[in-house]
């Protein structure tokens, strides 16, 4: 019987539907290739939630995440809030509540040097080939979820970082986990110096690092780390670090592969797990077409690497790498001639159909992609 999964889709804001549209488009590409079903459930989140409902995660959407068998997340945000202090209400409350409801503690963003790509980042070739690492972000706790406060005269804001030791724990074995699959080699970023939260992250990994004997583990102060994260990343593998350090290194790391427009994510948590390019809604690129659409199609692939549909996520990365190779490239990442994301995304799909030879007729020439 063929498989059939049930795929909740957030679009969301900004780039958001144009990116998702595109992955969806190779996600089809790949299911039709390797024989098995995807049935999608589109549902509201951020702005266009706030909009529509006046909620910026409406129960349906929760609901729709809580039966899909993974969910796929665009990107939420838009300048009317970003612009307004004042705001009460917030798309980004979406997102962070749902990470939250659905229990999704880990993000795990991977970072990879593209040899192709190399003179597109702003550090020079010798210090960023053969980069490939990967963080481990605790998502759902730290100063992004802990209490908050403005005094009545409005002159006094208090965020609360609060971390328990379940927490980091539940990260803290996934990272070592990833560590042993890779190069046994894991960093805990943190700020021991001056948190007691970071104190805590340091106390409960040293004491987890005993289960994982052949995993060397180092510790690195967040500053530091950000100095070194640009200086000389190939000394990382797997990075473990808090929520809003995760935040801030993983779009910092992306400045390695050369746009933050290649960056994928999986959100993990013990039921179910959402999948989002690292990057925000990008408001100035709405409706432009030229949205880099692959950190989105990666983290496709992610999913169906989570749906146990490894062949079908290796042919979109195949593909993906194929059109770095080739130079389909939205103009973030383009040297002479640039694509559209559509053109993008129809090249990564066209080609998983022709390494397949499932009815692919268009000989890989893009006669048809839009150049801008
Ligand atoms: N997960 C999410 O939905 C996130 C939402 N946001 C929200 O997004 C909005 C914009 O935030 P920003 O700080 O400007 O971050 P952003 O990630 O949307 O954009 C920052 C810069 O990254 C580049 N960029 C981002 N995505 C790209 C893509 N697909 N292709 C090519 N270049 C790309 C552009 O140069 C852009 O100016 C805000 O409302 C923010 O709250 C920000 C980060 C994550
Ligand atoms: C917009 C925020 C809620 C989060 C963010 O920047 C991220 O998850 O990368
Ligand atoms: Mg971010």
């Amino acid at each position: 019987m063929t498989k059939n999964y049930q795929i909740a889709v957030l679009s969301g804001d900004g780039i958001g539907p144009e990116v998702i549209n595109e992955t969806i488009k190779v996600l089809d590409a790949v299911a039709q290739t390797y024989v098995f079903e995807l049935q999608y459930q589109q549902a509201l989140i951020g702005a266009i939630a706030i909009d529509q409902t006046n909620e910026p995660l409406p129960l349906q959407t929760i609901e729709a995440c809580k039966q899909a068998d993974a969910v796929l997340f665009g990107a939420i945000g838009d300048p009317k809030y970003d612009n307004d202090p004042n705001a009460a209400v917030r798309p980004e409350q979406g997102l962070l509540a749902l990470r939250k409801e659905l229990g999704l503690f880990a993000n795990v963003r991977p970072v990879k040097a593209y040899k192709k790509l190399l003179d597109k980042s702003p550090l020079r070739t010798e210090i960023i080939q053969h980069t490939d690492l990967i963080i481990f972000r605790e998502l759902i706790s730290g100063i992004y979820f802990g209490d908050k406060k403005i005094s009545s005269d409005g002159r006094v804001a208090t965020d609360t970082c609060t971390y328990t030791q379940e927490e980091i724990e539940n990260i803290a074995h996934l990272a070592f986990q990833s560590a042993v699959k890779r190069n046994n080699k894991l960093t805990l970023i943190d700020k021991a110096n001056v948190l007691e939260t970071s104190r805590l992250w340091r106390r409960v990994v040293q004491s987890l690092a005993t289960q994982y004997p052949t995993v060397e583990v180092d510790y690195m102060f967040v500053d530091n780390a950000a100095m070194q994260l640009i200086l000389n990343p190939k000394q990382f593998d797997v990075i473990l670090t808090e929520n809003m350090f995760g935040d801030i290194i993983s779009d910092e790391a992306s400045v390695i592969g050369g746009s933050i427009g290649l960056l994928p994510s999986a959100s993990i948590g013990d039921k179910t797990a959402l999948f989002e390019p690292i990057h925000g809604s990008y408001p100035q690129a709405k409706n432009k077409g030229i949205a880099n659409p692959i950190a989105s199609i990666l983290s496709g692939a992610m999913m169906l690497d989570h749906l146990g549909e490894h062949d079908a996520a290796d042919a979109i990365r195949d593909a993906v790498l194929h059109a770095i190779n080739q130079g389909i490239l939205t103009p973030d990442l383009a040297t002479d001639t640039t694509y559209t994301t559509n053109a993008v995304g129809d090249h990564i799909a066209n080609h998983v159909r022709y390494r397949t030879g499932h009815r692919y007729q268009d000989n890989m020439t893009h006669s048809k992609s839009t150049i801008i």
